[in-house]
């Protein structure tokens, strides 16, 4: 183990080097929302965008507004994870480019423990020497955050990590259920600039250019924050350590192929030392199909779905092309509460198919693929 130094002082930082902003917060919080409503402001940037989630069938990227420009998508896992590792070769390839964007916006899976991917800019140091975290921007359900802090530990370290809170959704709770929920944020993080939006409604400058990462408030809360290994740039290594978190992994690659195995007790985590929570009965069903759906059957499927088995479905979104209909439909929901909306005509050259992921625990997953089934038109 060698002790990394932090570098240049803020000043130099924000001369010469790119700053990243890692927008991270529970499943369904608002993440994609806010991260739409950054790249459609008038702001005259161009932000890289590095978008991860967990469902391997890449419906976050094309949700992204201007999605066709500079997304980055990490599929194979979770970014705290093995991911790391992409992370960082897409960072390096980033900077080989210097020039053509001025900052970098990292949308972690809402199953992501921001801490490892916090570290990354401070402990691998080819992505230290040139980019530098500029904030951890924490999106928070204001509906189920207060569920989520009872059992999932990755809610609380992403509250705990933040440097910027937006407390979402004010609209599904009342004024005495806010005042809960602020409390409950509070009693975890006190530092975080906190603020109250409904879809993420947020002035920019609020959530960018903060220079609000602290050091030293983290490594209050995680000493062993700066440590990093030898091995540190062998992310798909093996065998030579034994890991010091507390998970294995989720089941990522469930029903799914992948070019390598990232799962198993084995898998070469970077960041030792560091506390690291995973929810291990977290699953997800990707289905997907390029035959036309019925929307008579798919919307009374849906509906009657998430109601029966809301509770276990954390998380469901889709993009679905209907029969004789030439726009995209994209749905999302958050347990029983479902949104959906015609996005965009299909392209020529796009391939008409529908995705749907699932993501929760115990999930009914013959249930649901027979139902998706039984919507084929
Ligand atoms: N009622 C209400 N719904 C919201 C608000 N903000 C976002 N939503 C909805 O909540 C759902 C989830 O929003 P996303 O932005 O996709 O959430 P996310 O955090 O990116 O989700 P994952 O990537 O799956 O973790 C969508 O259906 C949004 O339209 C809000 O303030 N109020």
């Amino acid at each position: 183990m060698t002790q990394a130094t932090a570098t240049t002082s803020p000043a130099k930082q924000t001369l010469d080097k790119i700053p990243v902003t890692v927008l991270t917060g529970y499943l369904g919080a608002g993440k994609t929302t806010l991260l739409n409503r950054i790249l459609s402001e008038n702001h005259g940037k161009r932000f890289a965008v590095i978008v991860n989630e967990f469902g391997e069938i890449g419906i976050d990227n094309d949700l992204v507004v201007g999605a066709d420009e500079e997304v980055f998508e990490m599929n194979n896992g979770c970014i705290c994870c093995t991911v790391r590792g992409d992370l960082i070769r897409i960072i390096e390839g980033l900077m080989r480019r210097k020039g053509k964007f001025d900052a970098i916006i990292v949308e972690t899976t809402g199953l992501a423990d921001p801490a490892p991917v916090a570290q990354t800019f401070f402990v691998d140091e080819e992505v230290g020497a040139k980019s530098f975290l500029d904030a951890v921007v924490t999106v928070a359900d204001a509906k189920w955050l207060i569920d989520r802090l009872k059992d999932a530990p990755e809610a609380k370290n992403q509250i705990a990590f933040a440097d910027v809170i937006l407390l979402n959704k004010t609209d599904l709770v009342t004024p005495a259920q806010l005042r809960e929920v602020e409390a409950r944020i509070r009693a975890i993080n006190p530092y975080a600039v906190l603020h109250r939006t409904q879809r993420c409604a947020i002035p920019l400058d609020a959530v960018l250019g903060r220079g609000a990462f602290d050091l030293e408030r983290i490594l209050e809360i995680e000493p062993a924050f700066l440590v990093r290994d030898e091995h540190d740039h062998d992310h798909h290594g093996h065998d030579h350590h034994h890991h010091g978190h507390d998970h294995d992994h989720h089941h990522h690659d469930h029903d799914h192929h992948h070019d390598h195995d990232h799962t198993g007790p084995d898998c070469d985590h970077p960041s030792h030392g560091l506390k690291h929570y995973h929810d291990e009965d977290m699953q997800s069903v990707a289905l997907r199909s390029d035959k036309a759906l019925d929307p008579d059957k798919f919307f009374p499927w849906i509906q009657d779905l998430t109601q029966v088995e809301g509770p276990k479905i954390l998380r469901c979104k889709g993009i679905v092309a209907f029969k004789d209909d030439p726009d995209r439909f994209v749905f999302q929901g958050v347990h029983m509460i479902l949104d959906g909306d015609h996005q965009r005509a299909w392209k020529d050259e796009e391939k008409r198919e529908s995705k749907l992921v699932f993501i929760g625990r115990e999930l009914p997953v013959d249930k649901i693929k027979a139902g998706f089934e039984a919507c084929l038109a």
